[in-house]
């Protein structure tokens, strides 16, 4: 079981290693990798070991209590952000879902890992079937208590296994309820894992702080590439800001192809080849992706088009719209987290990852709050009085979670589809300028795009 220590019992200094790795320069190139070859969202990390060490452990919270337990990832020492999450299952999901990027991962479900962790298979559409994106994501995980040994169908390796490949350090038999008491009294926190016996405990130097940092760059895809829909040839425009495999799979299986652009594209000057745009969850500050909300604002300056956002999406909306965003006490990370339709006086339970929130009392009026949080009063989601544009601080796509409000993505595609139909209407077969990503778009027959339907 956990060891409770005070601070500064043992003060020595170790090798931190950095939340910030070297990035790829942004290009433009208009290449279009298609789901199975897309570039991977992040490098993935070097592994320093490829079996699980399972050493003495240490994890310090800033300003805050250290905790003795057991490694069971990678030999490595990694500081971010403790957060925690109250969800019961889906672990894999939660680990590679890249709006974790940076965070240390604290679990409340005592034991984790006995279903083990899947292997790389996609689905009909291409897409990663059991994960969020190619490699974990959170920079490390705390558990009360591992299981060693795993049992699932799709299992390939334990969850210790897969942490030591990816080069991810793992901490067990740490008193995780301490660690939650914590991180609620005092707010979020920075945090680090040392393995071994040497460790330091409270140099500020120590720890990176991943809300300085623009993580968005790091988990966004350096080109664009295509996802298409077998099932309809409306075709949207996603704003990846680290986007979930489950938020593509969810559109494209309603029948619209999808063209995953970098954060900071400037979509405003392609929308016009588009039915819809859409925006993704992501990591970090949502002020860091301004490129990104002033982008959008222009958007909706200078097209009627569909929009819709998640997470951080939602909060670049909101920031487009003239709102601002303010970061909460500890956040909200659960599968159960109830949202209230305030259009609809329903109320849905939902699936969180996020740790800042858009501040309703800042929103200008062509908009409306949307949903709110039942537990906290917290703003859930914003919509447009008179335009098909909203978002949700919740993730309607719920991987893992319920899911009671993915009938928003059936509202979303209805007036992507509506816009196509008006557009096609209003221009009928004219063409006019196509702007060279379209063009490449077009060359590409595998990417199953029928020539000519979105060009004006
Ligand atoms: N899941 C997300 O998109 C998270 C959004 C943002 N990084 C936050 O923590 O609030």
């Amino acid at each position: 079981m956990a060891t409770f220590l005070t601070k500064n019992l043992l003060l020595r200094p170790t090798a931190g290693r950095s939340l910030i790795r070297p990035t790829t320069q942004l290009r433009y190139k208009a290449t279009v990798v298609d789901s199975t070859t897309r570039t991977p969202p992040s490098p993935p990390r070097p592994a320093q070991t490829s079996t699980p060490s399972f050493e003495r452990a240490t994890f310090t919270i800033k300003d805050g209590p250290i905790f003795h337990g057991k490694s069971f990832g990678a030999k490595a020492n990694i500081s971010g952000e403790a957060v925690f999450t109250t969800s019961l299952v889906g672990y894999p999901e939660s680990m590679t879902d890249p709006s974790y990027r940076g965070q240390i991962l604290v679990f409340t479900q005592p034991l984790i890992g006995n279903y083990g962790v899947p292997g790389a298979m996609r689905d009909e559409f291409g897409l990663l079937k059991y994960f969020e994106s190619p490699n974990i994501q959170a920079a490390a995980i705390v558990v009360a208590d591992v299981a060693v040994k795993y049992s699932h169908w799709t299992a390939v390796e334990s969850l210790a296994e897969w942490c030591a490949r990816e080069g991810v350090p793992a901490i067990s038999g740490v008193d995780t309820r301490a660690i939650v008491t914590h991180l609620r009294e005092q707010g979020s926190s920075l945090g680090k894992i040392t393995v071994g016996e040497e460790y330091d405990a409270d140099e500020d130097e120590a720890y990176d702080d991943p809300s300085s940092i623009n993580l968005v760059q790091r988990v966004s895809t350096k080109q664009p590439f295509h996802v298409p829909s077998p099932v309809g040839d409306a075709h949207i425009a996603l704003i990846d800001c680290g986007v979930k495999e489950n938020i593509i799979r969810s559109i494209v299986s309603r029948g619209a192809s999808v063209t995953c652009l970098p954060y900071d594209y400037p979509i405003h000057k392609l929308a016009r080849h588009f039915d819809g745009v859409f925006i993704s969850n992501g990591p970090g500050d949502p002020t860091h992706c301004r490129v990104t909300s002033d982008n959008l604002r222009k958007l909706m300056d200078t097209t009627h088009i569909p929009i819709m956002g998640i997470c951080l999406g939602h909060q670049l909306l909101a920031i487009a719209s003239g709102a601002s965003t303010t970061k909460m006490k500890y956040g909200n990370r659960a599968h159960n987290i109830p949202a209230l339709d305030k259009t609809t006086g329903k109320c849905h339970i939902t699936s969180q990852n996020h740790g800042y929130a858009v501040d309703i009392n800042t929103l200008d009026s062509e908009w409306k709050e949307y949903f709110v949080n039942l537990n906290d009063d917290s703003n859930e989601g914003i919509i447009h009085k008179t335009r098909p544009i909203f978002g949700t601080q919740f993730h309607p796509e719920a991987k893992g979670g319920p899911q009671d409000s993915s009938y928003l993505f059936d509202a979303y595609l209805e007036s992507v589809k509506k816009f196509k139909e008006e557009k096609v209407r209003r221009l009928g077969g004219e063409r006019g300028e196509v702007s060279p990503l379209l063009v490449d778009l077009l060359s590409k027959e595998r990417v199953g795009v029928k020539a000519g339907h979105y060009m004006q």
